[in-house]
């Protein structure tokens, strides 16, 4: 039986008040197990990314529950909403998000390190994660002598340190060439099927949406369907 790692309920999230809110989410229901990927579509300003960072607890919904591996972040408190994201959720952007100054072993043994664990120790953690995303002779490496492909890797690799259940990845491909953005998808995909991690990759390109297990429609903030595994890249090629 798999387990529920993220379970959202009636979520809802409002921007600004007044004539000038915007109903970002308005009652999103979304459940995604344990090994199981989901992509989330839907058009410019549907809520997506609204959606992640709420799963994340990147920002605060309006309304509704969000429950990662059990723990409904909307009744905790700022510190532990803080040590749960550092803990069980890993996340993965665009533009990397990986500090210049430190190297790729620093910057993914930093969330353990802010959660009070040893250099030492942190540092095996993320030898290991970088062996993990193949780039283990870049541990010594700064970011900026990196390729766009070795940087996202290394964001992976932070995403999925220590002992994570979910990621979240906000078109983690979006500043890749597409053959280093399907390694990146199937370093998720391999990623969710062997450990047992929850993903969500938000995406607007259906050939990365059919590495997902599910994909689910927003629309004004609203999922309006869903369905099973998209095509192969390949057969969407094929028949467009
Ligand atoms: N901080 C904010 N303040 C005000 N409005 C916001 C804020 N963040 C998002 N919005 C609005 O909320 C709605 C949903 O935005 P969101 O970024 O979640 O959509 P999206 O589907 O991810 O879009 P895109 O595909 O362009 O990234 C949009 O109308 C957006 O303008």
């Amino acid at each position: 039986m798999t387990t529920t790692i993220l379970d959202i309920r009636n979520l809802t999230r409002v921007h600004g008040s007044g004539e000038q809110a915007v109903h970002a989410l308005r009652g999103v229901d979304l459940s995604v197990g344990s090994g199981e990927l989901v992509a989330v579509m839907g058009p410019s300003g549907s809520g997506k990314s609204t959606l992640l960072t709420c799963a994340g607890g990147l920002d605060q919904p309006s309304g509704g529950e969000v429950i990662v591996d059990g723990n409904d972040l909307t009744t905790l408190s700022r510190n532990a909403v803080a040590a749960l994201r550092r803990r069980r959720i890993g996340y993965v952007f665009q533009d990397f998000n990986l500090i210049p100054a430190l190297t790729a072993a620093e910057n993914v043994s930093l969330p353990l390190e802010l959660d009070g664990m040893r250099a030492r120790a942190a540092r095996k953690y993320a030898e290991a994660a970088l062996g993990e995303v193949a780039i283990p002779e870049l541990a010594d490496r700064f970011p900026d002598d990196m390729s766009g492909g070795q940087r996202q890797r290394v964001a992976i690799a932070r995403a999925i340190v220590g002992e994570r259940r979910l990621l979240l990845a906000d078109e983690p491909t979006g500043a890749l060439d597409s053959d280093t953005g399907e390694a990146v998808l199937q370093l998720l995909r391999d990623r969710c099927d062997q450990h047992g991690i929850a993903g969500v990759l938000v995406t607007h390109d259906a050939r990365h949406a059919a590495w997902a297990d599910r994909v689910v429609y927003l629309r004004d903030g609203v999922l309006v369907g869903q369905s099973g595994p998209l095509p192969e890249a390949d057969v969407l090629l094929e028949t467009h």
